[in-house]
């Protein structure tokens, strides 16, 4: 069953959609549902994110790959309001994430690397209550069924497996029908099955005009789900673009090594 459409919200700034298709995240701030300029964050001493600079639109999806420690992570939790830039700008459907209100808090959804969902609940109980947040969800025997979260709705969230966590984790993140989704290596630890179903799902909810950001260590995913790239090393972007723009003719594992490797001279910006 195809995702349902999604309805305009009136209560949320709406950037420009006629951009649908666009030719990538461009770094273009302005004209991006989401986007970072200058960004930096610092952890004490630990410069986590130097100057990052990029964008991701609403219909598309963007992937975020880069080494660990990277400062992905980092970035994507300034985006989602989680933390505070120490400089430079984070936009989210044209509002300063940090400190935004209710209304663009629902138009955002967002799955953490370590799920944070509560351990004591089971997904019959949590899915549904997400879901009362909302003025518009995901019809839940669609989303649950999708998903294969019926088979373990009434286990609890500790005794889950680590894949069985990502599917719950996910579907919390889709419930409210976001406009922006945010996905800390969704498939991570999933089987082969329940990877597909995942990215049929997510190619769903930006093609109903999303915008999705994912990171993910994997090129696989990267090259047949995401639309667009973002190649983060040592703080900062190095490369964005289309797919096919960042592979540039040699693929994008070859070219990943080669911007990303220990010490690669790195000038701070964009393709
Ligand atoms: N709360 C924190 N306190 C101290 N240092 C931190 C904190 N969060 C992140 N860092 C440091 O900031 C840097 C960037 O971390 P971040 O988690 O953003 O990387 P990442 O690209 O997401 O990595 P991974 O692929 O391993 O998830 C790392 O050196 C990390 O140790």
């Amino acid at each position: 069953m195809p995702l349902p459409p999604g309805r305009p919200r009136d209560d949320v700034p709406q950037p420009d959609e006629s951009r649908h298709p666009v030719p990538g995240a461009t770094g273009e701030a302005g004209e991006a549902a989401v986007s970072v300029r200058g960004l930096d964050k610092h952890f004490g001493d630990v410069r986590a994110v130097h100057g990052m600079t990029w964008g991701a639109h609403l219909g598309r999806i963007t992937a975020v790959l880069g080494p660990n420690g990277a400062g992905k992570t980092t970035t994507v939790a300034c985006l989602e309001g989680l933390l505070r830039p120490d400089a430079g700008e984070a936009r989210v459907l044209g509002v300063d994430p940090w400190g935004a209100g209710p209304d663009h808090r629902a138009a955002v959804g967002v799955m953490l690397q370590d799920g944070g969902l509560s351990n004591t609940s089971t997904p019959a109980r949590l899915i549904p209550h997400l879901a009362r947040l909302y003025a518009d969800p995901w019809p839940l025997d669609d989303l649950t069924g999708r998903l294969g979260i019926r088979d373990f709705e009434h286990t609890s969230v500790r005794r889950l497996s680590g894949g069985q966590r990502q599917r719950v984790a996910l579907a919390a993140a889709l419930v409210g029908r976001p406009r922006v989704a945010f996905l800390d290596e969704p498939s991570a630890g999933l089987d082969p099955h329940a990877r597909l179903d995942v990215w049929e799902l997510v190619r769903e909810v930006a093609a109903a005009g999303a915008c999705v950001v994912l990171t993910t260590h994997s090129f696989e995913e990267a090259e047949r789900l995401a639309d667009d790239l973002v190649v983060v090393a040592d703080g900062h972007a190095v490369a964005t673009g289309t797919v096919a723009e960042v592979a540039d003719g040699r693929g994008l594992e070859e070219t990943y090594f080669t911007l990303t490797r220990p010490g690669a001279h790195h000038d701070g910006g964009h393709r």
